[in-house]
Parts: C-alpha cells; sequence; structure tokens
C-alpha cells in the first residue's frame, strides 16, 4: 500500500460524502439555494480592523485528540464566541473526522452578527455553492489539498459569490501558490496536515515575507494570550482557535482573555 497522509485519507472521505450529497440535491439546485440565501458579510474588512482579532472555531473533534468537547448546541458557544469579542466564527462542517456538520453551520449563522466560516476540506466547487446556500461568508481553501489551476479557480468563484476565501498554508512555497492564485486573506496553519505535527514557528517563518496588503492570519496552537502575543509579534492580523476556546469551560471569558490581550497598548499591532 502506497503511504496516505492524514489529508489524502481525510479528502477521500469528503470526497465520498460529497457525491452523496450530489446525488440527493444536484448542483443546478444547490446553485438556486445559494441565490436565495442571506447577503455575505464582509469577513475581509473584519479582519483588516485595528488590533488582533480573533476567529472563534466551533471544533468538536480532531484527527489528532479524537473528541474535544461534546457540544450540544453550537449556536449558544457561537453566541458566547460573539460576546466575547470574536470577530468571525469558525464552524468545523466535516463529519468523518470533525465531527461536524452543515447542520452545525445553520444553526451559527442563525444566532450571530459576525461572519461565518466554513471550515473543510473543500476539493470543487459544489461544496462553495452549498457554503453560501447554508449561509456562509466565508471559506477555507487548503492549498495542499488542491492543483494549482483547481485553487484558482475556486477562489474566483468564492469572491464571485460575495464570499471571501481563507487560503491556507503550510511552507513558503504553498505560500507562493496562494498569492499567485489571487488570495487576498492567507492562514498559516502551524498543524502539519500531513503529519498533524504542530509547529508555532512556521508562522514566523511565511508571514513576513508575505506582501503588506495581505491579511495574515495564524491558525492552530493557541492555547493562551502568550501565545496570541507571539503570533501578533511575527505580524498576524488575526489567531484561529479551536482547540484552546472548546476545552476552556467558558468560551465567553476564553475570548475576552484573547481579545484585551489583542488590544493592549503592549500587543504588537498589525502595520497595515
Ligand atoms: O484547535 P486549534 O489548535 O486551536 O486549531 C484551530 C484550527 O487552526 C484548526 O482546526 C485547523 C486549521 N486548519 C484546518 C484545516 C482543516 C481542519 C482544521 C483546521
Amino acid at each position: 500500500m502506497s503511504s496516505q497522509s492524514v489529508l489524502d485519507s481525510i479528502i477521500d472521505g469528503v470526497k465520498a460524502d460529497v457525491a452523496a450529497r450530489e446525488a440527493v440535491l444536484d448542483l443546478a439546485a444547490v446553485k438556486a439555494l445559494a441565490a436565495k440565501a442571506p447577503e455575505p458579510r464582509d469577513a475581509a474588512a473584519a479582519l483588516r480592523m485595528p488590533d488582533i482579532g480573533v476567529i472563534a472555531e466551533v471544533k468538536r473533534a480532531s484527527p489528532s485528540k479524537g473528541q474535544l468537547s461534546n457540544i450540544t448546541d453550537p449556536a449558544s458557544l457561537a453566541k458566547q464566541y460573539e460576546d466575547g469579542g470574536a470577530r468571525v466564527i469558525s464552524v468545523l462542517t466535516e463529519e468523518r473526522r470533525f465531527n461536524g456538520s452543515l447542520a452545525d453551520l445553520d444553526a451559527v449563522r442563525a444566532v450571530v452578527d459576525i461572519p461565518v466560516l466554513r471550515k473543510d476540506f473543500i476539493v470543487g466547487p459544489y461544496q462553495i455553492h452549498e457554503a453560501r446556500a447554508h449561509g456562509a461568508d466565508v471559506i477555507l481553501l487548503i492549498v495542499a489539498a488542491l492543483e494549482q489551476k483547481v485553487l484558482a479557480s475556486l477562489l474566483d468563484r468564492t469572491e464571485s459569490l460575495g464570499m471571501t476565501a481563507l487560503v491556507e498554508v503550510h511552507t513558503e512555497e504553498e505560500a507562493n501558490r496562494a498569492l499567485e492564485a489571487g488570495a487576498s486573506v492567507v492562514g498559516v496553519n502551524a498543524r502539519d496536515l500531513k503529519t498533524l505535527t504542530v509547529d508555532r514557528d512556521v508562522f514566523s517563518r511565511i508571514a513576513p515575507g508575505l506582501p503588506s496588503d495581505i491579511v495574515r492570519i495564524a491558525e492552530s496552537g493557541v492555547r493562551g494570550t502568550a501565545d496570541l502575543l507571539a503570533y501578533a509579534g511575527a505580524g498576524a492580523d488575526a489567531v484561529l482557535v479551536g482547540e484552546g476556546l472548546v476545552t476552556s469551560g467558558d468560551p465567553r471569558a476564553a475570548v475576552a482573555d484573547l481579545v484585551a490581550a489583542g488590544a493592549h497598548p503592549s500587543c504588537p499591532k498589525p502595520s497595515r
């Protein structure tokens, strides 16, 4: 058997799940639903605001840790994140490894006023229209999972539907591909999706090389304010936090702590 990375095996499952959904609701039908969805909220503008933004994630489980939190009411969790000062809510919709769903996305989008990110492994246009149909304002595009032409066309499609693409990279080469595809919001994931190891220094190696007009998001590994400050020092506009919030016991307070650290005069500020 050839050696399959974690990412490859997740993508195989996602493709099977997308095919099953598309057999029930075809592309034309999902496009029609997307056209009737509420207008997208401007996430790029939210992320360009002063101070360090917090993107708070609804994350039940992960391939590296298994179950993280028994989230029975994702809408209430998202509302607590919003009350704590989050700028964007991320909702994992991948089912097999992250135990998420589009129902979680629906529930969250209905109760918050800030932009919502559909966090999934996007492999083709169907999921982009589907994200919009379920109210997503932002979608994640993972460079490591997409060929260059596909990445560029999915980015175009995302923007033509009025949404923002958060383009995720883990290496300099991937960062160059993201820029070449036209990304304006780049996320540097400290977690290598092929091996699941976390290295927070990946952000400080890649972010300074990005053009100054690019919004820079530091993803993964934020367990407290010290991690936020370190990412801010390396040029982050925002941090994306999952595990640290869902395991905190008080999600509103945990977000509020991060937001306060990011607004403190001693915190390095985005240079734009
Ligand atoms: O739970 P953490 O370490 O705070 O990480 C959040 C987020 O960065 C992580 O969930 C993530 C980043 N990129 C992804 C891509 C797919 C699935 C999940 C992710």
